[in-house]
């Protein structure tokens, strides 16, 4: 079923997947657009960083956390509420991520980060967000609009990257950016449409996950946003149930559940994101782990990146866990684009 083009047209009216393929590019012009946006932006007595976002436009924040970690020497918080931590001030860099403009959570993080004077940056398409940001004389990084939020996860990512290495808040990161971009080019050639099942690992994992429900597991400050990421886009473009934890937290409760009912668990496909900088200790965590529950679970996979640096790494998980995702839509006979709960939600929420 998931090489019939057709059949994908049918079901993928807005092109998920030719979003998903053309994140690479994608990228490269997020970087051009930050570039100039950010030229000789400076930021003094910077003490803390705070991501304001939700779902796909939170991402690129955790993201950024996780390439920053080795190299920042001041707290990158990723906030996903209406209010800010207490402790911003005139001194936190907020950067306000929302790609549509309009997300009321957002929004009301960047009015109180405006009410304790902290220095704001904004980035999205345009929608209140840009006009208040205009209004304040708040720099904006202005990214193309016209695409689901999750799939412009290059051009909320990539902006981090180029502002706060910008800022001299990061360091050594943007470097790697060229071979994230050249990684995602090669790698997405194995992972198409027209690839059948037997050669796409992508498609072979959509397949394991289907009927089932997806527990994914990354590693604290390697592959914990990632297994956000994988969950998340399961949920938007597969409309399939799934959910994330990490080693080594999730040994310290979570295993504990795989003791439970053999039929609910025979219902979990666990997926593993590894990273070759897993310290000996996690390696062994996540080796003791899954020979504890291979048995009671429906199965475990485990997914290695490609590439040497940790943002070509990070971007492979991305692409391949989108890719698993829309497959899943797939199977799932579902628009990867449509997003009928939230918009209810959301309407709902005016009432
Ligand atoms: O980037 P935005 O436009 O703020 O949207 C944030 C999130 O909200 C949603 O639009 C759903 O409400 C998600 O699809 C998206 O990831």
């Amino acid at each position: 079923m998931l090489d019939e083009r057709e059949r994908l047209k049918q079901l993928d009216k807005i092109g998920m997947f030719d979003l998903i393929y053309k994140l690479a590019e994608q990228c490269e012009e997020a970087v051009d657009i930050a570039e100039s946006a950010v030229k000789g932006l400076k930021f003094h007595n910077i003490v803390n960083v705070v991501i304001s976002g939700m779902g796909g436009s939170a991402i690129g924040g955790d993201l950024t956390r996780m390439m920053a970690q080795d190299s920042c020497y001041i707290p990158i918080v990723v906030n996903r509420d209406y209010h800010l931590p207490s402790y911003v001030d005139e001194r936190t860099l907020v950067i306000a991520s929302s790609y549509s403009g309009n997300t009321e959570e957002t929004l009301a993080a960047y009015n109180e980060a405006k009410e304790k004077k902290a220095k704001i940056v904004a980035i999205t398409t345009g929608g209140e967000l840009k006009n208040k940001a205009m209004a304040d004389e708040v720099p904006v990084i202005t990214i193309p609009a016209g695409m689901p939020p999750r799939a412009a996860i290059g051009y909320s990512f990539m902006p981090l990257l180029v502002l706060l290495e910008e800022a001299g808040i990061i360091r050594n990161c943007t470097k790697q950016i060229p071979g994230a971009i050249e990684l995602m080019k090669k790698v997405r050639q194995d992972l198409e449409p027209q690839i059948p099942e037997d050669k796409n690992p992508a498609k072979a994992l959509a397949r394991r996950l289907y009927g089932k429900i997806p527990v994914i597991y990354g590693s604290q400050g390697l592959t914990d946003a990632l297994a956000v990421r994988w969950k998340g886009q399961m949920n938007e473009n597969g409309k399939h149930p799934a959910f994330f934890n990490f080693f080594p937290e999730l040994n310290h409760n979570e295993i504990m559940g795989f003791e439970g009912e053999p039929r609910l668990l025979k219902m979990m496909e666990v997926v593993i994101l590894r990273s070759p900088e897993e310290n000996e200790r996690v390696k062994k965590r996540i080796e003791i782990t899954s020979a504890l529950i291979r048995e009671m679970v429906s199965g475990i996979s485990e997914v290695w990146p490609l590439g040497e640096t940790r943002l070509e790494r990070i971007m492979y998980h991305v692409i391949f866990g989108d890719y698993v995702s829309a497959y899943l839509a797939v199977l799932n006979e579902k628009d990867p684009t449509e997003i009928d709960f939230i918009n209810t939600l959301k309407s709902r929420m005016k009432d």
